[in-house]
């Protein structure tokens, strides 16, 4: 027993759980079919097959950043090998006795980088069943490879940001806007890994895996397993995202949004916690050093003031212990 994986949600959480009535969360909108579709799909291949391709495929990456938030791409260029030893040392750590991930502490991970459950929660929908490894790639990259885990995080994010840095400097382009930008201020380092886990939750059959949420970053490019569970609101309903095993799932973040004055969107995504099987992905964050200025820089005005992505980080940390949820954007209305 003591053995086990898995965090204790049920004994940490359990005023939660005896405080809710049954239809809480039978209430939820998951009650409603969800309905499974697929991301608009993006071939990256496209992009070196001549300036017609090329353009097509541009439009097709700032469209989708557009409309949906979200898109996959295939061809990325991040070859199969990494993601699955990626992958492999991700479950092996995961896998341990949660004691052990706890006390983790055979890496320079910065104190508190495993997390799980939702500490703030006061209520059974503010829970998210999951745990992570939340890791600053300024730790991985400095500390050279200390074992396989750390070289691989190190190799795998070096060869993601690339793709990342890639794929803002063609949203940006889109919009008029061939710019130094991402490549002055969000470097491998600055940028941030998670490796998640979520555990089956067989008795709470509405619970979140992760509850709904937009990511406070540039970018987030995800490598998740055929297992399926990631939601996100499209027209104001939620929709499944289908599991592509050859793709990588990009999503704009609220940082891009307020770059580019609203033009990309980022949206409301969740995790829905499966009854029967536990579900791994790994979630990379393309994000620039704290002190980095975030402004619109059209002639049109703006919707945000201009703040930096340290104070934006402080603003929803604050959020979130005062209130128990993210504010996020809508905080730096102008
Ligand atoms: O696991 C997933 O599919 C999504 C994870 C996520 O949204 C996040 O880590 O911000
Ligand atoms: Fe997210």
């Amino acid at each position: 027993m003591g053995e086990s994986a898995d965090p204790p949600f049920e004994t940490t959480y359990k005023n939660l759980f005896s405080n809710s009535p049954d239809s809480t969360l039978q209430k939820d909108s998951r009650q409603e079919l969800v309905e499974e579709s697929e991301l608009p799909l993006v071939d990256l291949n496209q992009l070196n097959l001549g300036d017609l391709q090329r353009q097509a495929c541009q439009k097709l990456i700032a469209r989708a950043s557009q409309e949906w938030g979200f898109f996959q791409v295939i061809n990325h260029g991040i070859s199969r090998d990494i993601l699955e030893t990626m992958r492999a040392e991700q479950v092996k750590l995961l896998k341990k006795p949660f004691l052990d991930k706890t006390n983790y502490k055979d890496l320079n991970f910065s104190a508190g980088s495993y997390r799980w459950g939702t500490p703030s929660a006061t209520c059974l929908e503010q829970l998210s069943w999951s745990e992570a490894f939340h890791v600053s790639l300024s730790d991985v990259l400095g500390s050279g490879g200390l074992n396989s885990l750390s070289s691989t995080m190190g190799q795998f994010a070096t060869m993601v940001s690339e793709l990342a840095q890639m794929l803002a400097d063609i949203l940006a382009e889109e919009m008029g806007n061939k710019t130094c930008f991402f490549k002055e201020t969000c470097l491998p380092t600055t940028c941030y890994l998670l490796l998640n886990r979520y555990p089956p939750c067989p008795l709470y059959p509405q619970m979140s895996g992760i509850t709904p949420h937009t990511d406070s970053d540039f970018l987030t490019i995800l490598h998740q397993d055929n297992i399926g569970g990631l939601q996100l609101v499209k027209d104001g309903r939620w929709i499944a995202v289908k599991p592509n095993p050859q793709a990588l799932i990009i999503n704009i973040g609220d940082l891009f949004q307020a770059w580019s004055n609203n033009v990309y969107k980022s949206v409301e995504h969740r995790v829905v916690a499966n009854p029967r099987k536990e579900r791994f992905s790994t979630a990379f964050f393309f994000c620039p050093s704290y002190d980095t200025v975030i402004r619109w820089r059209g002639v049109e005005p703006g919707f945000y003031t201009s703040f930096s992505f340290g104070e934006y980080r402080e603003q929803v940390q604050q959020d979130v212990d005062i209130f128990g949820y993210k504010i996020g954007l809508s905080r730096f209305l102008a």
